[in-house]
């Protein structure tokens, strides 16, 4: 395996003067091409703090992030629009779906929006990845008719449209029952294997992080295990 990628003695400070909090203190960390890591460490340990900042989508107050050999620290904003789009696919708790739209159209949505039109190869990846997630049978169904397992599903399809090589998220079964957690866990774990997608999970529950290859324990703004 090689690095995906790498932050060094990464610092993040929100606030200033008295009202500064200082949430992650100098954390470094290397991520392999291929890895599924679970993220652990208790509430306000800075976990979502730390996924941000891998997801480009904030700047720490000091510190290095490369990724496929790119520095995403001196890079300006519109190279990490595109960076991202590229490279990067997120999944939260809270699935953010369109509730009138379906399956597919929350899938190939962001690609459509990207690209200004809807194109045939789009939604034959956005079927093909709900087929692979298990709802070839909901495919055109307004995704508020789905279950809660299922529309973390579609926005697990919609993380992998444009085929990141990493994916980021944010206590992505927190909401779910136990078989749906599970459900969830184990199409992950199958497009880890098959794509060499990179996985880092945040997670509370033990369970989920026992399914992951590699354990990632934050404390005190550092990575402590
Ligand atoms: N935009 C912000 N402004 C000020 N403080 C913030 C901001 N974002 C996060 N924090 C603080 O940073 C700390 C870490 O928050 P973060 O959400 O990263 O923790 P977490 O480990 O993901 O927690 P949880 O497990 O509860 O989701 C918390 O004390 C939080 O209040």
């Amino acid at each position: 395996m090689s690095a995906l990628l790498e932050v060094r003695d990464l610092v993040k400070t929100f606030g200033v003067g008295d009202a500064a909090t200082r949430v992650l203190r100098g954390l470094s960390l290397t991520l392999e091409a291929g890895e599924m890591a679970a993220l652990l460490g208790p509430s306000g340990s800075g976990k979502s703090t730390l996924l941000t900042i891998l997801g480009t989508l904030m700047k720490p107050s000091s510190g290095g992030y490369t990724m496929l050999g790119q520095d995403l620290i001196a890079a300006q904003d519109s190279e990490l629009t595109a960076f991202r789009n590229l490279h990067i696919g997120f999944v939260f708790q809270f699935h953010n779906l369109l509730p009138d739209f379906t399956a597919l159209e929350n899938v190939i949505f962001p690609t459509a929006v990207r690209e200004g039109r809807e194109t045939p190869s789009a939604r034959a990846r956005g079927r093909d990845l709900l087929v692979r997630m298990g709802l070839e049978e909901r495919i055109n169904f307004p995704s508020v008719k789905l279950s809660g397992g299922q529309k973390q599903r579609v926005a697990v399809a919609r993380a992998l449209m444009n085929g990141p090589e990493l994916v980021l998220a944010d206590e992505p079964t927190g909401n779910l029952d136990r078989v749906s957690a599970m459900q969830v866990m184990d199409l992950i774990a199958q497009i880890n294997r098959e794509e060499g997608t990179t996985f880092l999970i945040s997670t509370h529950d033990e369970k989920i992080a026992d399914l992951c290859r590699r354990r990632i324990v934050v404390g005190d703004g550092l990575v402590t295990g």
